[in-house]
């Protein structure tokens, strides 16, 4: 496979003016700097993309993934590194980039296309079927700066997909078009990825990164921390935003607890057992019986609580969960530590793996401790149907 992206040792920093109050300005008056601070936006990136491949960039806020799409595009220079590209490229970046506000959207569609590099006849020849898939005809001949931010990704999407482009570059900009027009979008990279074409996007509607990439980038505060497929950057991603949601939930419970004096309980194990022992990465068969044990830890006491348990798929969608209130049963106050545990009997999934998840809330649905990967278990089962449920079916036929 050829590499038509080439990225190496790729750095951008920005400067961030912090403003100083006036008294602070006249003190230090010729003398200090400090108001300027640099911030690295991206730093050492090597990456390299191979064609055909369709490649997500994720991570959190600010973490980069724009900036690296526009120097991917060349709209942004680079500090220290470089970024080769083989192949036409066309790319749809932030709203405004690209077009001229007082132009019409007919001109723009000429001065766009010219740029990304197709001839007068070439885009005479497309200029209908820009229009047509923009679905904006009505509004062609007025200047852009009237459009509504869909109607401008509507054309700016129309020019990127008919210039012929080896390489497409997409930024979550595509979300602002309303949803027929967006699944059009889907369809249309669908299309260029069964041609073979190579298309980097930025998005956080990670459900559209495991449906249609098939290599994931997480970056975190401009650096790539991992790289591979969706499944596992996924699974970073989320581990990672569950970490962050996670603090605030302490955050919380400590502010609580010093005002309420509340004590707080958590899980301090989870484990599995099975016919072949206790583990906290189980491998059943199926109908085999899983019990989940927990343990907790409370500093006081914790009194109408419920405990819950689920089990999810790893990209994180519960399958199933139930409660102690939900099953009718009440759990005495928690005080030191405390062992629980949930049979689940006769569990009808077929083989995959699958992740258990433990929650501790109050009878009131306030959440004390949640924990979404607790344990793993896989399920070893010959693969007579498709999806996670497991039934039994037959097959007969009727003369
Ligand atoms: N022109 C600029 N001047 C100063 N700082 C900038 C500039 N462009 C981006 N940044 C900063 O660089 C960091 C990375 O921004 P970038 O837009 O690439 O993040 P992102 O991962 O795309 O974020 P989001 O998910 O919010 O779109 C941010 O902290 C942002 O404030």
């Amino acid at each position: 496979m050829t590499t038509v992206v080439q990225i190496e040792g790729l750095s951008k920093h920005f400067v961030l003016r912090k403003e100083k109050s006036l008294k602070e300005r006249v003190v230090n008056f010729g003398r200090s700097r400090k108001h300027r601070e640099d911030f690295w936006a991206l730093r050492d990136i090597d990456l390299q993309i191979e064609s055909g491949t369709t490649l997500g960039l994720i991570g959190p806020n600010g973490s980069g993934k724009s900036t690296l799409l526009k120097m991917v595009g060349g709209i942004l220079q680079p500090d220290s590194g470089s970024v080769k590209i083989r192949g036409r490229l066309a790319a749809l970046l932030e709203l405004g980039a690209g077009f001229h506000p007082d132009l019409t959207g007919r001109e723009n569609v000429y001065l766009n296309a010219s740029i990304l590099g197709l001839s007068r006849v070439q885009i005479d020849r497309y200029f209908d079927a820009i229009v047509d898939f923009s679905g904006i005809e009505a509004f062609i001949d007025t200047q852009v700066k009237f459009y509504s931010s869909g109607m401008y990704v509507r054309l700016a999407f129309a020019v990127a997909v008919h210039v012929d482009p080896d390489i497409l570059l997409v930024d979550e900009v595509l979300a602002v078009g309303d949803e027929p027009f967006q699944r059009k979008c889907l369809e249309r990279i669908r299309e260029f990825q069964a041609e073979g074409r190579t298309i980097v996007m930025v998005t956080h509607g990670l459900d559209q990164v495991a449906e249609f990439c098939d290599r994931a980038v997480v970056l975190e505060k401009g650096r790539i921390v991992t790289d591979g497929t969706p499944r596992e950057a996924l699974r970073t991603l989320r581990a990672d935003f569950e970490e962050v949601r996670q603090e605030e939930v302490e955050r919380r419970q400590l502010a609580e607890e010093h005002t309420l004096n509340r004590a707080i309980a958590r899980f301090t194990g989870i484990s599995l057992a099975t016919s072949s022992g206790v583990t906290s990465s189980a491998e059943i068969a199926p109908g085999e019986q899983l019990t989940v044990l927990m343990e907790t830890f409370t500093s006081g006491e914790v009194t109408d609580f419920k405990i819950g348990v689920g089990i999810a798929t790893p990209l994180g969608t519960v399958l199933w969960s139930t409660t102690t209130e939900l099953l009718g049963d009440e759990v005495p106050p928690m005080r030191g530590t405390g062992m629980y545990q949930f049979a689940l009997r006769d569990i009808p999934l077929t083989a995959g793996e699958y992740t258990i998840q433990t929650t501790l809330s109050g009878l009131d649905g306030r959440e004390i401790h949640h924990v979404p990967a607790a344990a793993q278990f896989s399920v070893d089962d010959t693969l007579s149907s498709i999806g996670p449920v497991r039934l039994a079916a037959s097959f007969d036929v009727r003369v």
